[in-house]
């Protein structure tokens, strides 16, 4: 007997998933093979996570930077300060782990305690060591061209781009969310890439109005379901960098996952893994440049898009 199938139209229109979990290993492994390299040299690769939050979502990432750093040779410590922790407490240990010549790299882990405020803090990280591209001058840099570490979570955004072979030269892309440590630097990689770039944000009276003109849409909110249908057009790639925990104990985007886009990258297994692996290659990077003369290890290093 023959049944005849219905066609499956919605698998049909459901896209590419744009997975960051296999392009995030090939760059453990590579940071991996660095830090080896380096450490046989002499030096090894250490890094500084800085917290004072018992946030959820800033845990698991701590847990899994540590997990992370561990197998790849990096040595990596946890300076916990407690959730309450005073700012001038917090400003003296940036100050002395920017000192401290084991140390390549350091995050300030967000968020922050109530009074305290992140971009003030992070100016105490040395540029060199800002691997989470979180002090002030970092941002100008990135926004000015000259060579400087993105946010790690900014800087997957476009290697995953990359890695899924997107084009951005002469695309219009949209990015909701203007924070320092994402919507911003994003839009300025985008901008280093040749896009015309527009950022909206809570002030944006209808995102309608604008990320149906989306080739490529970046989400980096943190709301869950913020992105349906009617915010994108069928052949848009979307990127969700939203991680929101769940009551259960799982982690969704910010896009709703069902939308009827050409791709859509996944919450798990999109963003995330790249991030932290992203945060050891800059970590390795630093390691790599502080062992090279000093007039190599911040070079100005002019990068496309500054002329018009
Ligand atoms: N200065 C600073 N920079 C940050 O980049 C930063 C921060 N503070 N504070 C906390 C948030 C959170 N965050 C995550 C990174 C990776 C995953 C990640 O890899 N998640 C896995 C799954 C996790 C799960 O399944 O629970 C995934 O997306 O596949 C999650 C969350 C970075 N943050």
């Amino acid at each position: 007997m023959t049944t005849i199938q219905p066609t499956e139209t919605r698998s049909a229109d459901a896209g590419r998933e744009l997975g960051g979990t296999g392009l995030a290993r090939e760059i453990r492994a590579r940071a991996a093979a660095d830090a080896a390299e380096l450490t046989e040299s002499g030096t090894t690769p250490g890094l500084a996570v800085v917290v004072a939050t018992d946030d959820e979502s800033s845990a698991w990432y701590v847990r899994s930077i540590a997990r992370a750093a561990g197998k790849a040779g990096i040595d990596c410590r946890t300076v916990d300060l407690g959730a309450g922790a005073d700012p001038e407490r917090i400003r003296a240990t940036l100050e002395n782990l920017s000192a401290d010549e084991s140390v390549h790299g350091i995050i300030l882990q967000t968020p922050l305690p109530a009074g305290a405020h992140f971009e003030d803090l992070a100016s105490a990280i040395d540029p060199r060591k800002d691997v989470d591209g979180a002090n002030p001058v970092s941002l100008g840099n990135l926004a000015a061209g000259m060579s400087a570490y993105p946010p790690a979570t900014a800087a997957a955004v476009l290697e995953l781009l990359d890695h899924h072979e997107i084009e951005l030269a002469g695309r219009n892309c949209v990015v909701v969310g203007r924070s320092n440590v994402v919507g911003k630097p994003v839009a300025q990689l985008l901008l280093q890439r040749d896009a015309t770039v527009t950022i909206c944000h809570r002030h944006t009276p209808e995102l309608t109005a604008f990320t149906p003109d989306a080739d490529v849409l970046v989400v980096a909110v943190g709301k869950p379901d913020l992105i349906t249908d009617k915010h994108v057009r069928d052949g848009a790639i979307v990127v969700d960098v939203g991680t929101n925990p769940t009551a259960d104990g799982g982690l969704v985007g910010d896009v709703d996952p069902s939308v009827q886009v050409a791709g859509l990258t996944p919450v798990p297994g999109g963003v995330g893994p790249v991030t932290t692996a992203l945060l050891l290659q800059h970590t390795v990077r630093s390691a790599i440049h502080s062992t090279r003369p000093a007039r190599h290890a911040a070079g100005p290093q002019l990068r496309t898009g500054s002329e018009h």
